[in-house]
């Protein structure tokens, strides 16, 4: 699905953020976010999935078709790794949760309590909910923290698989997934603020010592 912003500015908390980020994404692609520590990645991010409504412009598409995979996992901690994906299943009105079981390997987990997962497992399990929502527009931040190799790759597979269907994705992260219709946007010419300034007082550098 295609989907784009024009002259959005977002913010956290009382801060605005980012100013005049434009961008469009076609159905089948992928719109990697490069940005220093701190530049707004993740504020862009929630602004796209709704969870922070934008200070001014205009999001062309529905909050609804965004599934947003945010830097902590979301994990019913209680419910086993099966109950998990069974309780995501019926809030998207998805019954088979075999392809996001096989896509990430999680047969042999399926009994475990999710609060007993390694941090990899967890993500696995966090990312596997993607393939659930049946969402268009897959919004992700850093998606890749805690997976080994192998397990990144499963994540590229089903990240292209999403694409190769007519889906889209914007993500923030470090690696390269090697997706093949990628494309790199910066997001330093849109930071609103001077950020993360170092202090010229030398006795409060000495107070963090
Ligand atoms: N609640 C808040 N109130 C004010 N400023 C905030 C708040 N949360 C985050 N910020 C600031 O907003 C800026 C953008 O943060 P954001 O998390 O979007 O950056 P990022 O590009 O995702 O960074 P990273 O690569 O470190 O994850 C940062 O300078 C951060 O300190």
């Amino acid at each position: 699905m295609n989907f784009g912003v024009e002259n959005l500015a977002c913010r956290r908390g009382e801060v605005t953020v980012l100013t005049g980020v434009t961008f469009e994404v076609a159905a089948g692609e992928a719109l990697i976010l490069r940005a220093p520590n701190g530049a707004g990645k993740t504020t862009l991010l929630r602004c796209l999935a709704g969870l922070t409504p934008p200070v001014s412009g205009v999001l062309n598409f529905s909050i609804e078709d965004v599934a947003y995979a945010a830097h902590a996992d979301g994990l019913k901690a209680q419910l086993s790794v099966e109950e998990n994906l069974q309780f995501w299943a019926d809030i998207f009105g998805t019954h088979n949760i075999t392809p996001a079981v096989e896509t990430f390997d999680l047969e042999s987990l399926l009994t475990r309590r999710a609060q007993d997962l390694s941090a990899g497992q967890k993500r696995r399990l966090s990312l596997s909910r993607l393939m659930l929502t049946r969402r268009s527009i897959w919004a992700l931040d850093e998606p890749t923290v805690s997976l080994d190799t192998e397990n990144v790759a499963r994540f590229a597979a089903a990240i292209t698989a999403h694409l190769a269907q007519g889906g889209s994705a914007i993500l923030a992260t470090h690696i390269d997934l090697g997706l093949p219709s990628a494309r790199t946007l910066d997001l330093s010419p849109y930071r609103a603020i001077l950020q993360d300034t170092p202090s010229d007082d030398p006795f409060l550098d000495e107070a963090f010592l």
